[in-house]
């Protein structure tokens, strides 16, 4: 078993480079199966073991996906199966995202249902509702979701309940093969999916709107592969932010976009964080003393539900009461209980969390929740007294490329050990593991 150690006190200085970002990666490798001509070919492609999974996905299903550097070329030229087995969505659920693409291409998609995870339910009603007003027939049973039809999908204004990433891409895709016009209303508007209009509308698709509430596709005859770069992680860039201002240090996050990170710039400011944004990226230059403040996670541009684990690690460094309130994920609180383990005073109520603080954490043996938590029981050791272990390193893999040795580089203590022996972990071992 693999354990990410920290030893606290060291204040983060230097240099690091944020990755293409995981959340917009998925979609557009997922998209790229719609191209029935030519190869796609997408750079800025992190590392992570999600990214393994939406390629053996593919591969699964017949298209020929090349991964080298950081780049992926998938070919889907030739006939695909239709079919995602629970094999890969339980290793993420991010898997439905090939429903919209092959429902578009072939009529037809089968995928086993993602089920509940660690942050809440997760349903995908809405991405189904979507397809069933395109015309789509929607069965659910023995674990699988199958959405199919006989003629083309048609163009339809989709409300949609809440604005849903995954739904809101998921419809995009499928609605740029349908005839005529769809219109999604109440869509979500984070960057990710203006990265996949783009991506779309390269390959010959007719999207406009993405980034606001209304989107509108018409649909299109065929799409064709691409080159296309993905867009910075933002919540990358968000957890080397907040790395910067807990250890009070002075961090250049090289590659990152401030426009899509301005509701947590507002906030680390409020907190006497500096932020300036320079012409390679964003400088972060934490504080003395840091204040207390309040968070309500919202749908983009919201603050980001992705960043509320680290905020809490960065509040229970500041002086006075804060309260984080949850609004996206009704059960992402998870991390509450292995803070406290690290001598943290929390106190849930209903969907918010009060923190107290300045506290003294100290080192503690913890597990990662989910990928942010996991990210964030590390900031929390880099201030903690002692030594703190963390677990379950399967869910930082999904969203960091290599963590450790970014963080060392800006002079943390910190280090990757299997069963008590430090080691040096490749990419290719971090596949394996997990
Ligand atoms: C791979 C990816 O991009 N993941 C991101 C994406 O997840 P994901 O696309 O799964 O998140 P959604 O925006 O769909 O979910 C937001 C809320 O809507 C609910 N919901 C969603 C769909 C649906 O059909 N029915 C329904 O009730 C969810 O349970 C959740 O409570 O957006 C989240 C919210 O910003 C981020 O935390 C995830 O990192
Ligand atoms: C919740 C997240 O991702 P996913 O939707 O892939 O689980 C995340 O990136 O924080």
């Amino acid at each position: 078993m693999e354990n990410i150690i920290v030893r606290g006190g060291r204040q983060l200085n230097g240099t690091v480079r944020v990755e293409g970002a995981k959340n917009a990666v998925l979609p557009v490798i997922a998209a790229s199966i719609i191209a029935s001509e030519g190869k796609s070919i997408i750079h800025e492609v992190p590392a992570l073991a999600d990214v393994h999974t939406i390629n053996q996905v593919l591969t699964h299903m017949n298209a020929e996906v090349d991964y080298q550097g950081n780049t992926v070329v998938v070919d889907a030229t030739q006939p695909l199966l239709t079919e995602a087995p629970f094999e890969y969505v339980r290793k993420m659920r991010a898997s439905v995202l090939v429903l919209g693409p092959l429902l578009a291409r072939y009529g037809h998609a089968k995928v086993a249902l993602p089920g509940g995870c660690a942050i809440g339910s997760r349903p995908i009603d809405l991405h189904l509702k979507g397809f069933e007003a395109m015309g789509a027939e929607v069965h659910v049973g023995n674990g699988f979701v199958e959405v199919s039809t006989r003629d083309r999908l048609k163009g339809a204004k989709i409300y949609l309940d809440m604005p849903s990433v995954g739904a809101t891409e998921n419809i995009m895709m499928a609605a740029a093969l349908a005839k005529g016009k769809t219109i999604i209303e109440n869509a979500a508007k984070e960057p990710e999916i203006v990265d996949l209009a783009n991506y779309l509308n390269k390959m010959g698709a007719k999207v406009v709107g993405a980034g606001t509430e209304t989107i509108k596709i018409e649909g299109v005859d065929k799409l064709q592969g691409v080159e296309h770069t993905i867009i910075p992680d933002r919540i990358e860039a968000g957890t080397f932010m907040v790395a910067a201002a807990i250890t009070g240090g002075n961090v250049l996050i090289e590659n990152a976009e401030i426009e899509h990170i301005r509701a947590l710039v507002s906030k680390i400011e409020e907190m006497g964080v500096k932020v300036i944004e320079e012409k390679n990226g964003i400088r972060v230059i934490g504080p003395r003393r840091l204040k207390s403040t309040d968070i309500k996670t919202l749908p983009h541009p919201g603050f980001p539900t992705d960043m509320q684990s680290q905020m809490m690690a960065l509040m229970l460094q500041a002086s006075g009461t804060g309260v984080i309130t949850e609004t996206v994920f009704e059960n992402r609180f998870m991390h509450v209980e292995e803070f406290r383990r690290m001598n943290a005073k929390l106190k849930i109520e209903g969907r918010s969390v009060i923190v107290e603080g300045p506290v003294n954490l100290q080192g503690a043996e913890v597990a990662a929740t989910d990928l942010r938590a996991g990210a964030a029981l590390i900031l929390a050791g880099l201030v903690a007294e002692g030594r703190t272990r963390v677990t379950s390193l399967h869910h930082i893999d999904r969203g960091y490329v290599d963590i450790t040795e970014k963080f060392a580089n800006l002079g943390a203590d910190i280090e990757r050990v299997i069963q008590g022996e430090t080691t040096i972990i490749t990419e290719v071992q971090q596949v394996e593991v997990q």
